[in-house]
This record gives C-alpha cells, sequence and structure tokens, in this order.
C-alpha cells in the first residue's frame, strides 16, 4: 500500500471549510470563530466487569453554540480519537445550519469494540459514560442533546434518557435528553430508517434534476442504476433496501469490514442483512460471490457508490482510481480533502455528507419537539373534519365518475385522507420536504456562481453563511 500524507479528517473537514469561506465575504475573526471547535471534554472512567476494573475513555465535543441545544450522535468505536470527534461536531454544526434544524454542532465517541461485551456490560458502560457526561450538562435537553451513530443505535439511546432521568427526576422535559430512542421509550417513528431514508430522498431529488444528473455523465432516473454501497449498517442498511425496493436501483455490490458481495443483477439486501446478523460478516453468504478485498471495490465500476460506513475510505491512495461518476456520502467524511479535489477533477459529483445524511438530524428534530410539546402526533382528526374530509372524497369520486375518468381512490388513500395523517407519513413528509428544501439552497448556489464549482462548496456556504447570519445577529 502507498503511504502518502493526508490531513487528518478534523483538518480534513477545515479544508473544505476553507474552500467555501474563501468564496465569502466574512471578517477573519468570525471565519476562525466558525471554524474552531469550542470544546471537548475527555473523561476516563472505571467499570468493574468480569472481577476486574477497565477503564474506558470517552469524549464530547461541543463545536458550535450559536443555537442550544447542541446536538451530535455518539459512536462507539475502537479507536475513536478527539480529532475525530471535532471533526464530526464540526459537521453537525453545518449539517443542522443547512437543513435548517435549530441546533448547535456537536458529538461524542467512546472508544470500545461493543462487539467484545455482552449486554449486560455494555448497559454498565453506557450508564456510567452518561453519568459523567449530564453531571456536566454535556447530556440535557436543552444544552447538548446525543443521538445515534457508528455503533450505537436504539438500545443505547434508552440507557442514556433513562440514566438522565434518574438523575433529575423533576425534569418533565427528560424524555428529550436525547433522540433515536425507541417508539415505546419516547421516540418517533420513522427515525431508525431515517439516515437510510434521507440519503434515498437525496438522491431523488438530485435525479430530478436533469442538468445535475448531466454533470455527472448521466441521465434518466434512480431505475435500473448500479449501486455499490459500503457498509451494511444503520445507514447504508435502509438506503440500498429503499433504493432496490422502491426505486428499482440495482445494489450490484455491497462491500462489508471482512469481504464483499457482488451479484450484478442485485444483491438481495434483506437476506445479506440477515446473513450478517446471524454470521457476524458477509464470507460465505450464498447471495452472490464473495470477494476477500472489498475496499478494492470502492474502485469497481456503477452508476452510485454509497460509502456508508467510516470516514477516509476514498483517499489519495485511491482517488484517481474511482470510476463511479456520481457518490453519495451516507458516512461522515468517506472523502478526504486530497480525494475531493481529485475527484473534482475526473468530473465526479459528490452529493457531500453534510446534505446526505442529514435526515438523522432531521428526524432527531422532530422527536425532540415531540418529546418537548409532550404530544402524539398525527392522532386522529375530529369528528367535524372527518365528516368534511368524506364530502371531499365523495366529490372526487363523484367528479371522476361524471367525466368517465374512472378514476378509483384506493382504500389507503381515503383511510389517510380521512383519519390525518399517521406520525410516520408526517415524518417521511417532513424529511422529504427537508432534503429537497436543502438541496434547493445548495444548488442555487451552485448554479448562479461561476466559481462554486461542486455541490460541497455549496453546501458549506449556504451552512456558513447562516451560522455567520447567527452570530451577527447575537453577537458572541
Ligand atoms: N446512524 C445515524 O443516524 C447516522 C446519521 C448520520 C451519519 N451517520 C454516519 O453514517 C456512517 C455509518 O453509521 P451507522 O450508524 O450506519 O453505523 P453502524 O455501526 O450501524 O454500521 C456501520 C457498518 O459499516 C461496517 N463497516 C465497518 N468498518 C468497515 C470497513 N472497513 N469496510 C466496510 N464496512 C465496514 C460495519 O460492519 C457496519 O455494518 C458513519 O459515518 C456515521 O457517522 C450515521
Amino acid at each position: 500500500m502507498n503511504v502518502v500524507a493526508e490531513p487528518s479528517f478534523r483538518e480534513s473537514v477545515d479544508l473544505m471549510f476553507n474552500r467555501a469561506a474563501a468564496l465569502m465575504d466574512l471578517s477573519p475573526g468570525l471565519e476562525q470563530k466558525i471554524r474552531v471547535c469550542n470544546a471537548t471534554y475527555t473523561v476516563r472512567f472505571g467499570v468493574r466487569l468480569r472481577g476486574k476494573i477497565e477503564t474506558f475513555v470517552g469524549y464530547r465535543a461541543v463545536h458550535s453554540e450559536h443555537m442550544e441545544p447542541v446536538k451530535g450522535g455518539i459512536r462507539y468505536a475502537p479507536n475513536v480519537h478527539q480529532d475525530e470527534v471535532e471533526a464530526l461536531a464540526a459537521l453537525m454544526t453545518y449539517k443542522c445550519a443547512l437543513v435548517e434544524t435549530p441546533f448547535g454542532g456537536s458529538k461524542g465517541g467512546l472508544c470500545i469494540d461493543p462487539r467484545q461485551y455482552d449486554e449486560h456490560e455494555l448497559e454498565q458502560i453506557t450508564r456510567r459514560f452518561a453519568y459523567e457526561l449530564i453531571k456536566r450538562d454535556l447530556i440535557h435537553p436543552s444544552q447538548n442533546v446525543p443521538a445515534p451513530d457508528m455503533g450505537t443505535g436504539e438500545r443505547e439511546m434508552a440507557w442514556i434518557a433513562d440514566q438522565y432521568a434518574r438523575m433529575n427526576t423533576t425534569d418533565i422535559n427528560a424524555r428529550a435528553c436525547v433522540t433515536g430512542k425507541p417508539l415505546h421509550g419516547g421516540g418517533i417513528s420513522g427515525r431508525v430508517e431515517a439516515t437510510g431514508r434521507g440519503v434515498q430522498y437525496a438522491l431523488r431529488e438530485f435525479f430530478r434534476h436533469p442538468e445535475d444528473v448531466a454533470k455527472a455523465g448521466l441521465s434518466g432516473t434512480l431505475d435500473g442504476k448500479r449501486i455499490i454501497v459500503q457498509g451494511l449498517g444503520n445507514v447504508g442498511y435502509h438506503a440500498a433496501l429503499f433504493l432496490s425496493q422502491e426505486d428499482g436501483a440495482r445494489i450490484t455490490t455491497v462491500i462489508e469490514r471482512d469481504g464483499a458481495i457482488v451479484d450484478p443483477e442485485g444483491v438481495d439486501i434483506p437476506a445479506l442483512r440477515d446473513w450478517i446478523a446471524k454470521h457476524g460478516g458477509v464470507r460465505d453468504c450464498p447471495f452472490g460471490t464473495y470477494v476477500e478485498d472489498g475496499a478494492a471495490l470502492l474502485e469497481a465500476e456503477c452508476d452510485i457508490l454509497i460509502p456508508a460506513a467510516l470516514e477516509g475510505v476514498i483517499n489519495l491512495t485511491n482517488a484517481a482510481r474511482i470510476q463511479a461518476p456520481l457518490i453519495i456520502e451516507a458516512a461522515n467524511g468517506p472523502i478526504t480533502a486530497g480525494a475531493d479535489e481529485i475527484l473534482r477533477r475526473k468530473g465526479a459529483v459528490v452529493i457531500p455528507d453534510l446534505y446526505a445524511n442529514a435526515g438523522g438530524v432531521t428526524v432527531s428534530y422532530f422527536e425532540w419537539v415531540k418529546n418537548l410539546s409532550h404530544i402524539r402526533f398525527g392522532r386522529m382528526q375530529r369528528r367535524s373534519e372527518e365528516a368534511h374530509y368524506q364530502l371531499l372524497v365523495d366529490e372526487l369520486e363523484r367528479l371522476s365518475a361524471d367525466k368517465g375518468l374512472g378514476w378509483e381512490l384506493s382504500p389507503d388513500f381515503k383511510r389517510k385522507y380521512m383519519q390525518g395523517a399517521s406520525e410516520l407519513d408526517l415524518v417521511r413528509s417532513g424529511l422529504d420536504d427537508t432534503m429537497r428544501t436543502a438541496y434547493q439552497s445548495m444548488r442555487e448556489v451552485w448554479h448562479s456562481r461561476e466559481e462554486v464549482s461542486d455541490l460541497r462548496v455549496a453546501a458549506y456556504m449556504v451552512a456558513i453563511e447562516r451560522v455567520a447570519r447567527s452570530y451577527r445577529s447575537k453577537g458572541l
């Protein structure tokens, strides 16, 4: 393998920021204020496990408090470090600004390989980590609200919410201290799938603009497009599932940590997911051809590449060989700053992380609002409204019959129309609207200024301008 000097993840994010800031009219002081991470708290705590005390290292970085609470996931991975959580926290600031969720940016991490511990041990470790953060208001409904990220999910969020509630028994808004909770524990429908769903909506929006699609050298719709996905975890699985089942795309390759599965006709995503859950990897999987060097397949021919696992996987060592004309960054930071430049020169179109994976924080926002408002979303309308909707449905059917159009409203449509939307309908339509609006705002900058060469720089410009506006109006 070539050894090439790459900037760190945080430096990479800063370089991307700098490229955008250079095209803007910011004072150097404000530019620096927005770029830097405000503070990072490091905690080392001991937990007695299997008769011995084990020490764990965790972080919570707060990048920008121009809006509070600050928001960002907690990652469990063996080599999490300060640079990484600061990069991820910065991305959260820009992401929240781009999709207009009223949060600053934060991120947490715990150095742990969760696969080495059983559920009871993970609960002990999570509760202890949460205790350390809650004590310092680094988990708090109005100050800092975590969510799932790599290696964590609903289960860990439920433990964190319970830990907060135990330590703050009189806080009526306790449930809003963390998002991504299970539905029965104050969560919201559609949160588990939200980031992958957002990737699908982002691609749908991109394909609504033939001019943009042509920039990637592609044409038509998502139907029949060949897609390579790296990482079949929460984000990659849902993106792959929805794109293959609902948009007619073919997932020709899935790259996992122990190799890849290739099937030019389209990998059976639910079957593969079940296989991984049972066997811990893709080796010996019967649903396609197994390839041991999975990472090499990032360079394979396809229409769309979806890195949905780790940062830095497309870097100076492989960027020149990437064949995908369109890359959507479902993961945070999968393309380094140097690789980004190489891809731009090659003419590849990159849909950037701060937009592409914003579905998670968008639906987290809905969950937080639901928790704070103490209402259930999407319930039955009043009876008078139901009668009103019935009249409209009758009228639509009468019109269709009169004009001989032969329309028939589906029972599902009638039910939804008359009962009001379910919580899941509301979440999906809110997410779709958010992804469309954010794309339009990036696109406008991308197309209106010649020096704006790509969607990433446009996304950063929109986000930085909004953060700057917030600081200008309220002061530092
Ligand atoms: N979960 C969310 O809501 C969310 C939101 C926004 C962004 N993200 C980002 O998406 C990415 C994935 O997060 P997730 O929540 O899906 O994590 P996850 O832990 O659910 O899944 C990660 C997947 O990647 C695989 N993987 C790990 N190392 C790999 C390697 N070297 N090669 C190939 N596959 C590998 C794992 O086996 C796993 O299947 C991260 O960058 C995360 O920051 C997640």
